[in-house]
């Protein structure tokens, strides 16, 4: 297995506040990892150092074996943060369009890769229309479908699915779960749902900036003896989500 994302004894502090503390994560390709954890655990944080938004106090993050930040591997980086940065006054289309010219495509795979995205949101038919009439769970799917535009292997979703309805949420799983074992995509998620958690190959669970533990879903359960990964994070993070 070939790892592509190792975060080695990673810290961050914001002012007097530790965010994370000594974090080992090692990712390989064809698997999807969840970040799962109470509210200000660290996940944001923990993501954007391996998008190179942010970089450690200490420790580092590697990308494809390069040190992160890294411009070079913006190319082979598919992120979609939590808050949507996106141009109002721009359509749909001329978003993904935007987007995709900051990366090397033909007009033809740009096309195809736009028809692609759009698709697999559900935004095919509302790509004409200016973003600001966007409702905010269009705004949602607009930017997973940016961040899997210029079809990177590694895709990093912040809560990719929150204002997501049921149906659409399914069929993006679907599609993860195909691109991670047919394009053998890395793929990295935080949730706090859990029943998504329960699709992903690893997960880390993460408390107050520290990687509390790493298995599958059901080895995390064996591990604390609980039927569900609800029953997993109560008793490993003592916290609700
Ligand atoms: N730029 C910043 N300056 C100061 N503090 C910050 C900054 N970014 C994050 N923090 C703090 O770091 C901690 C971790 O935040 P982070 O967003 O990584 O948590 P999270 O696990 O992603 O939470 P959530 O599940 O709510 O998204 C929080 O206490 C937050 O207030």
């Amino acid at each position: 297995m070939e790892t592509t994302v190792n975060v080695q004894q990673v810290s961050k502090n914001f002012g007097k506040k530790t965010v994370l503390s000594d974090v080992n994560l090692h990712m390989e390709k064809g698997q999807i990892y969840g970040l799962i954890g109470p509210s200000g655990a660290g996940k944001t944080t923990l993501v954007k150092m391996m998008v190179g938004m942010d970089v450690p106090d200490e420790g580092r993050v590697e990308i494809l074996q390069t040190k992160m930040p890294s411009l070079a591997m913006l190319q082979h980086i598919g992120y979609m943060a939590q808050s949507d940065a996106l141009y109002g006054e721009l359509t749909g289309e001329e978003n993904l369009k935007f987007f995709a010219s900051m990366f090397k495509m033909g007009r033809a795979e740009q096309k195809q890769r736009i028809g692609y995205a759009a698709n697999l949101v559900n935004l095919t038919h509302e790509l004409g229309k200016k973003v600001s009439a966007y409702s905010g769970g269009m705004k949602r799917r607009l930017s997973l479908a940016i961040a899997l535009i210029h079809n990177p292997s590694i895709l990093i979703l912040d809560e990719p699915t929150v204002g997501i309805d049921p149906e659409l949420r399914q069929s993006i799983w679907k599609e993860l779960a195909r691109l991670k074992s047919s394009e053998q995509k890395t793929i990295i998620v935080t949730t706090h749902v859990m029943d998504e958690a329960e699709k992903c190959d690893r997960l880390a669970m993460v408390r107050e900036g520290k990687i509390l533990t790493v298995g599958t879903p059901e080895q995390l359960k064996l591990q604390y003896g609980a039927e569900n990964l609800d029953d997993v994070f109560l008793q490993a993070g003592g916290r609700r989500l």
